[in-house]
């Protein structure tokens, strides 16, 4: 299978001074990020959001979120555990978020895998302006319609180039699409960001991807160009995690160790350690 994630010929870095720029941005913005999101990985996020620097509130009762979303920097509407309920009231924050100018981040957790989630993730694409669609490749794969597998909320990879997958998305959604996984790709459908940051442990824990929708949309909470933002994200996130791996140490040390580390990175050390490329 094709992968030009793997083709370095025409690498260009982005300057470490953008991503420091944005995690001081969020410290010193310290932004309200509203959350709709899954009982699996709620408390994960609120805390993530915390160590980024930015606010979390989780509120999810369709006669309050048009309230709460309206004091928000930025929406999240994570798919993971669906009721009705819970989607009346994203259809209500996410109009409410765009009327206001609030970015909104779309984490499809297992689109594909039922067809109430698939209905539903094209429902909010299509009835709300998403700024950031933020999915594992499986995810990001079935909603570009070019094929992705997802088992429950894991991917199952995609079917053709990942950068290619990636870039249809953006372009048929209309989203920056962030697509994670061991390199992440970022993309707007026309500028291509491939993040090399992170560690193979995030991918043994639950929530990893929960928690780098929260990262992002910090970020984008104090960002004009959502693709840069998310990409710089993803980075401060992936370094976390490769600060807080440890050969020996087993997968709840590394999440305890991943909190400490995202909440005493400096934007000094994002800056020095970075690594986003632009294609
Ligand atoms: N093999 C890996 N190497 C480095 N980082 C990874 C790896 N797998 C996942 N990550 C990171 O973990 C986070 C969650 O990604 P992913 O596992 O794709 O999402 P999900 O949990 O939604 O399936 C992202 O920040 C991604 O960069
Ligand atoms: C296990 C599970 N089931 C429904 S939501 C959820 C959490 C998924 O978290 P992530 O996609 O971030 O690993
Ligand atoms: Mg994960």
């Amino acid at each position: 299978m094709p992968d030009s994630t793997n083709n370095s010929s025409s690498a260009r870095f982005v300057d470490g001074a953008i991503p420091a720029g944005l995690l001081a941005a969020v410290r010193s913005g310290r932004p309200l990020v509203h959350h709709i999101t899954n009982s699996v990985t709620i408390n994960d996020c609120a805390n993530i959001t915390i160590c980024a620097g930015a606010a979390p509130v989780m509120a999810e009762a369709p006669e309050e979120v048009a309230g709460m979303v309206a004091a928000a920097g930025a929406l999240v509407l994570n798919i993971g555990t669906l009721s009705a309920a819970q989607v009346e009231a994203m259809l209500i924050a996410g109009r409410r978020a765009n009327e206001l100018g609030i970015p909104v981040v779309l984490d499809p957790v297992g689109v594909g895998a039922t067809e109430f989630r698939t209905a539903t993730a094209h429902r909010l694409l299509d009835t709300l302006d998403i700024a950031v669609l933020k999915g594992n490749a499986g995810e990001i794969g079935v909603l570009a319609g070019t094929g992705g597998s997802v088992r429950g909320v894991d991917s199952g990879g995609v079917a053709g180039d990942p950068v290619e997958t990636a870039r249809e998305c953006a372009r048929s959604t209309g989203t920056v699409v962030a697509m994670t996984g061991a390199i992440d790709v970022v993309t707007d459908g026309s500028r291509v960001f491939l993040v090399r940051n992170g560690n193979p442990a995030m991918d043994r824990l639950s929530g990893t991807g929960c928690m780098a929708s929260s990262v992002t949309a910090a970020f984008v909470a104090v960002a004009d160009d959502y693709a840069v933002a998310s990409a710089a994200a993803l980075a401060a996130f992936g370094l976390a995690g490769e600060r807080a791996a440890c050969g020996a140490c087993g997968p709840y040390t590394f999440r305890t160790a991943l909190f400490d580390e995202l909440a005493g990175l400096s934007p000094d050390d994002l800056a020095g350690h970075a690594r986003i490329e632009e294609r």
